[in-house]
């Protein structure tokens, strides 16, 4: 499990840590990290080009610089604000033999200290310009200059960056944009540190967690996952949010609704029936893939908030809890929901969500007393407890339609099987993720292929 930590504690901690050493010791150990990954990317080859902004970022660049010159790089920078580059950072550059240019000429490397933690808003003009023209790959000083600190979000231009180091811990930018490979540089701040404001599971947090059966297991000991989905209009959403739990557990599945036919045809193992009526005790229901939003889907809908157990609640049960309030009227507060919305269904449930995609899900998580989360390349999950757990795709393969309803197979199946609700999604979003990587392996795929990939993935977080 990994931390995040926002931009105010971060600072925080670092004043704390700052009053305890020398002046300047904690910008050189970020430096000298900055330089070895710079020289460990340019293997051998012998140009480095900074850019340098206003702040400590480009503070941390100049005294890179000055490393790597003394391991025999070339090294220059363009100031992006001459009378503010960092003093010391300037002298050192300069006495180790580095030049100050006024546009980067052909490099191998080109070290990003436009902006870190202080940075607002996209790129301003002069700088975009510098970052326009590059061919080179991209070192990113704390952070790709041009994206929100602790919201990942992009308005404009940015650095797109190959590698960022970072320093002390990681912040939300990590995990909610594309940095590519992210290192972090230890600078002595795990001391001063709270408590992260967000997580990330490794795939080991998932493997732990997902439940495998024991000698005293059989098909009801672990959870039996209800899925009230599809219509004779969609019966696809139906068959494939019961294969993703079929898939996720060893436990028994129950679907219930007009698309039963076709389940049974693609699942012989799954126990169908026409209606909700008759399903059966289950111990976690998914509702709402493909399943409509009439009357009888509202009845559907609040027959299983009513049934005293988890539920995840998924698109057409979102689009039916936002168009009629009365329906939150059936939940017993008590009981586990977890809401699953792609942006357009959330905005319908609780308005934009804006540029700050943590702080939508955790109004949503407040305002209805659930974990909710909220889907994307980046998905954020926050639960009504204030954890909130992010997983950064990687990849945008799940982007197909259909991907969504096996999502919320396999979260049913977890619920079902016990696990915290947030657990649940935050491991059915990384099986998930991981299995659209596995099925895609670099060419488009449907959701099925998706699912099928889902034992593969499940597998690899099972391996040590
Ligand atoms: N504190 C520590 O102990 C340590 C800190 N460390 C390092 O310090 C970094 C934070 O440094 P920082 O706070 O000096 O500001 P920084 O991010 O360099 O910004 C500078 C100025 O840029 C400007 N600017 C803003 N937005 C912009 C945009 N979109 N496009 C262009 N320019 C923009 C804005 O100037 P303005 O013109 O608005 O006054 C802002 O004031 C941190 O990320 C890490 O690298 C490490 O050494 C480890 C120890
Ligand atoms: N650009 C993207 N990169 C990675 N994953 C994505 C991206 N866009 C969507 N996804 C994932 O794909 C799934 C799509 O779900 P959803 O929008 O409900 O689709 P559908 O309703 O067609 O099943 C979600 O798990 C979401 O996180
Ligand atoms: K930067």
């Amino acid at each position: 499990m990994r931390g995040l930590w926002t931009t105010a504690r971060v600072r925080a901690a670092e004043e704390r840590v700052m009053a305890a050493v020398p002046p300047g010791a904690l910008m050189r150990r970020a430096a000298f990290g900055v330089a070895v990954v710079a020289a460990e990317l340019l293997a051998g080859r012998r140009r480095v080009g900074l850019l340098v902004g206003a702040g400590n970022n480009g503070g941390d660049a100049l005294w890179a610089g000055y490393h790597l010159r003394k391991r025999g790089v070339t090294v220059t920078a363009v100031l992006l604000e001459p009378s503010r580059a960092h003093a010391e950072g300037l002298a050192a550059f300069r006495r180790a033999g580095g030049r100050v240019v006024d546009r980067l000429g052909p490099v191998d490397l080109v070290v990003d200290g436009i902006v870190g933690l202080s940075a607002r808003g996209p790129l301003r003009p002069d700088a975009a310009a510098h970052v326009a023209g590059l061919d080179a790959p991209v070192l990113a000083v704390d952070l790709p200059s041009g994206v929100d600190p602790d919201t990942g979000h992009v308005a404009g231009p940015a650095v797109r960056a190959h590698t960022t180091v970072t320093f002390g811990c990681l912040k939300p930018v990590h995990a909610l944009a594309d940095c590519g490979d992210v290192r972090l540089v230890d600078i002595g701040l795990a001391d001063a540190l709270p408590g992260p404001d967000l997580l990330e599971l490794d795939p080991a947090d998932v493997g732990a967690a997902w439940p495998v059966p024991g000698p005293d297991s059989d098909k009801y000991t672990q959870g039996v996952t209800g899925v009230a989905a599809g219509s004779s209009t969609y019966p696809g959403a139906a068959v494939l949010a019961t294969g993703a739990s079929l898939l996720s557990t060893s436990g028994l599945v129950r679907y219930a609704g007009p698309a039963a036919e076709a389940v049974r045809a693609h699942w012989p193992e799954a126990i169908c029936t026409g209606s909700i009526t008759d399903a059966g005790r289950v111990q976690a229901w998914v509702v709402g893939p493909g399943l409509g939003t009439g009357l009888g889907s509202e009845q559907v809908l609040r027959t299983v908030l009513e049934a005293g157990v988890p539920v995840c609640a998924d698109a057409d049960a979102i689009t039916m809890l936002a168009n009629n309030p009365d329906l939150w009227d059936a939940r017993d507060p008590d009981t586990p929901l977890v809401l699953t919305p792609h942006d357009r269904e959330y905005e319908r449930l609780a308005g934009p969500v804006g540029e700050d995609r943590v702080a939508a899900a955790r109004r949503a998580a407040d305002k209805f007393g659930a974990v909710v989360l909220l889907k994307g390349h980046a998905t954020v999950i926050a639960s009504p407890d204030g954890r909130t757990l992010v997983n950064r795709a990687g990849n945008s393969w799940a982007a197909t339609a259909g991907s969504g309803d096996v999502l919320s197979g396999v979260l049913g199946s977890l619920l079902a099987a016990g696990l915290d609700p947030a657990l649940a999604a935050a491991c059915a979003t990384r099986v998930h993720t991981l299995a659209a990587a596995l099925a895609a392996d670099g060419a488009p795929i449907p959701a099925s292929a998706l699912l099928h990939a889902l034992p593969d993935a499940i597998r690899t977080t099972r391996t040590p």
